[in-house]
């Protein structure tokens, strides 16, 4: 699903963001990223989605190398992912059913198509019944969850989320990692990245250890 060969980033002013990745991420693998802050984390994600792009080295995602991606391909590879941020960057004037359609109907949806396949998202983190509120009536850890239902609403075959336990307690963090687990059984691939070092040893998966933009570790915790 993702393959990263010999990957650097340079900012402007020579700044490092990523030096020499090497690492591939199967189909419908889960794996965590870590590393303290300015590890590289954050330019891992954007060069996946294009956001960046690579200084030297070779990207696969999903079979197309990145490097020869077409700018015209560009919208169906984002389309493929689901992203979640840290602050789920959720729109406060719109409802949660219509924050959770928001990528459908991006993606050309009628918004009669877009009901069942919002309902089983929210189904899947447990919201259904709070589609019709707006996110200001929701806590912290909802408003989380309804970023997770819209990421996964148009059902892509890859999940990014970047922190997505920043702000919540552990309580609440171990409960959204466990919708991650939950998508990932049902197939879809995920890479969270995480500074949260005791979170990411209780879930048990792959770590990904970056240290200043070098991946120092790639270990299965058990
Ligand atoms: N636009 C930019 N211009 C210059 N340097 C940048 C830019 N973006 C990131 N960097 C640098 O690249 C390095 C990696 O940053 P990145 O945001 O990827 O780290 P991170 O591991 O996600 O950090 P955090 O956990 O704090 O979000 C840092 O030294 C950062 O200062």
């Amino acid at each position: 699903m993702i393959r990263f060969d010999g990957v650097s980033k340079r900012y402007p002013g020579g700044h490092i963001g990523l030096e020499q990745v090497s690492f591939h991420l199967s189909r419908g693998e889960i794996a965590f990223l870590t590393g303290h802050s300015g590890a590289g984390k954050s330019t891992l994600m954007k060069l996946i989605m294009l956001l960046e792009r690579s200084s030297a080295g070779q990207i696969w995602v999903g079979g197309h190398n990145l490097r020869t991606l077409r700018n015209s391909r560009i919208p169906y590879l984002r389309r493929n992912i689901g992203v979640v941020f840290q602050d789920h960057q959720l729109l406060f004037d719109r409802t949660v059913f219509d924050n959770v359609a928001l990528p459908l109907l991006i993606a050309g949806y009628s918004p009669g198509d877009c009901a069942g396949r919002v309902r089983a998202a929210l189904d899947m983190v447990g919201l259904l019944s709070k589609e019709k509120l707006f996110p200001v009536a929701l806590s912290g850890g909802e408003q989380q969850r309804v970023g997770l239902a819209r990421a996964v609403v148009n059902r892509p075959a890859l999940i990014l989320a970047d922190e997505p336990t920043g702000n919540l307690d552990p309580q609440l963090s171990t409960e959204i990692m466990k919708l991650f687990e939950s998508f990932n059984q049902v197939g879809v691939t995920v890479l969270i990245a995480s500074h949260d070092l005791a979170l990411v040893a209780r879930m048990r998966h792959r770590i990904l250890t970056l240290d200043h933009g070098r991946l120092v570790a790639d270990q299965e915790v058990r």
